[in-house]
């Protein structure tokens, strides 16, 4: 019987009442007021987190009672639903977000970061764009679709994680590790990392959605020197703070390779060449003359430089016990995002080539290499299913391209379950909103988090139909 209900489900507009739109800012402000900091991977706030598993229940009851999701708690704090669809020939897919968030001092907020207050239409609080606005959007949709009765067609699950914001080795890898034992191979993967953009790139006129096809790799690594210690009133010539800071002041006046033209970033900008003026736009259409100049221009903005290149950022310098000692040791860290086009391994040769000094130990804290680039061709279910969506849900936005996302996202742990990876969160992002993420005053508009729930629910639906032919240029 529910097989043969949902071969021809009626599609449910994306309409929310106003006592549903009240319920659901509510929820997210709810979700908001809950401090589920991670400080590091032995330091989570578990009260908080557990509290937030409590809370997902009490806010979205349908969820939690319908006979074909199946929830679960894996790894102490991070939640699975397996969300069972009537059609099992079709390949199921995965939505991910998470519960954690990094920690917020008072300092500097207008409004208290975990209050979740609403002043002058925005929702404030830590986690509102990164990432509970995904997680309870998820939720929220699908709470939404089944008091509509809704039952999916093609399955799907639900991973929210815990401990995202600190690599996620006992959330995400353990979902993936539990799937993976279970024999679950995904159509394609959702998760945070990418938004439509609104002024990131200089001379682009409008706004355009980049659904991240790849995601870059990363390598912490900290430089050691040791010295012999001693009084600071003989001092030797080079001290190990000395032999550090030029060690690092290397690093960081080297940029690593320009990679443009290897990796997504390069089809992203022919897509977007009629969106600049002249002569930007004759460059990009005929990157076959113009690249090297496109190359270098991409490296003058330090965005868009990002997306060319691995990037060199010194994050810790610690030395020093005394004012008046020449101390032992010294430790630097360097945090490198690595370019799709290059791997751990010959970042760290370079890295090691421009040091060039073998007094400077290379200690590797954690490394992982950059994501494979996720087909985004006609033929890419996850990929067409976001753009589709995208066009329903933002007719606004005439530009979707693929690319590359300069952060880390928990959607690294999943690459044994699928080969395409969508990274997009359906929410507008000015360079002014995303210093917000992980620093002050981070907050989102209740209309934008509306959409984000209307795309969601849309998506859900779009998923379960068979996907509409993709209109190229010359049909726009
Ligand atoms: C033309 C387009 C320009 C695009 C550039 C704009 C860049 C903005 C993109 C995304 C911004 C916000 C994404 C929110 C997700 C943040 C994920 C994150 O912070 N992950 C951590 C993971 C991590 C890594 C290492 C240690 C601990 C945690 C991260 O990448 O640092
Ligand atoms: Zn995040
Ligand atoms: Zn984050």
């Amino acid at each position: 019987l529910r097989d043969k209900a949902h071969q021809s489900a009626p599609r449910i507009p994306s309409q929310f009442s106003q006592e549903e739109r009240v319920a659901m800012k509510e929820a997210l402000k709810g979700a908001i007021q809950i401090p589920t900091v991670s400080f590091s991977p032995k330091e989570l706030n578990t009260t908080a987190l557990a509290e937030f598993g409590e809370y997902i229940r009490k806010v979205f009851p349908t969820v939690f009672k319908t006979s074909f999701i199946r929830h679960e708690v894996v790894g102490e704090y991070s939640h699975l639903f397996t969300v069972h669809g009537s059609d099992p020939s079709l390949q199921p897919y995965m939505l991910l977000a998470h519960i954690d968030v990094v920690p917020a001092p008072d300092e500097g907020w207008d409004v208290p970061p975990f209050s979740g207050l609403e002043r002058d239409g925005f929702i404030y609080g830590r986690g509102t764009i990164d990432n509970k606005n995904s997680l309870m959007g998820i939720l929220q949709s699908l709470e939404l679709l089944l008091i509509r009765n809704y039952i999916p067609r093609r399955s799907f699950f639900i991973a929210l994680g815990h401990d995202e914001e600190v690599m996620g080795v006992n959330g995400a890898q353990k979902i993936s590790a539990l799937l993976q034992a279970r024999g679950v191979q995904l159509a394609f993967i959702v998760d945070e990392g990418s938004f439509i953009f609104d002024g990131f790139i200089p001379g682009l006129k409008n706004p355009f959605a980049m659904v991240s096809v790849s995601e870059k790799g990363l390598i912490n690594l900290m430089l050691q020197v040791n010295t012999t210690p001693g009084h600071s009133s003989a001092p030797p010539k080079e001290t190990s703070i000395g032999i550090l800071a030029a060690a690092v002041n290397r690093l960081e006046q080297t940029p690593m390779p320009n990679m443009f033209g290897d990796g997504p970033t390069k089809m992203a900008l022919q897509e977007l060449a009629n969106e600049f003026s002249f002569p930007t736009n004759l460059f990009l259409s005929n990157m076959w003359l113009f690249r090297p100049l496109v190359s270098r221009l991409m490296e003058r903005n330090f965005v868009t430089n990002a997306l060319v290149r691995t990037t060199t950022a010194l994050t810790m310098f610690n030395s020093g016990i005394k004012v008046n000692v020449i101390p032992a040791v010294a430790q630097a860290i360097v945090n490198f995002r690595i370019h799709p086009a290059q791997t751990v391994q010959e970042v760290l040769k370079l890295a090691k080539d421009i040091v060039a000094d073998d007094r400077v130990q290379f200690h590797v804290l954690n490394a992982f290499d950059p994501s494979p680039i996720s087909p985004s061709d006609d033929q890419a279910l996850g990929y067409q299913l976001l753009r589709q969506t995208i066009q329903s849900v933002f007719p606004e936005i005439n530009i979707v391209v693929p690319g590359t996302c300069v952060v880390s996202t928990d959607s690294k742990h999943y690459l044994n379950l699928t080969t395409g990876i969508y990274l997009f969160n359906p929410l507008y992002l000015q360079p002014q909103s995303f210093r917000t993420v992980h620093g002050i005053n981070e907050r989102i508009s209740v209309q934008a988090y509306e959409r984000q729930v209307k795309f969601i629910f849309e998506f859900i639906q779009n998923a379960d139909t068979d996907p509409k032919p993709v209109p190229h240029l010359h049909e726009l």
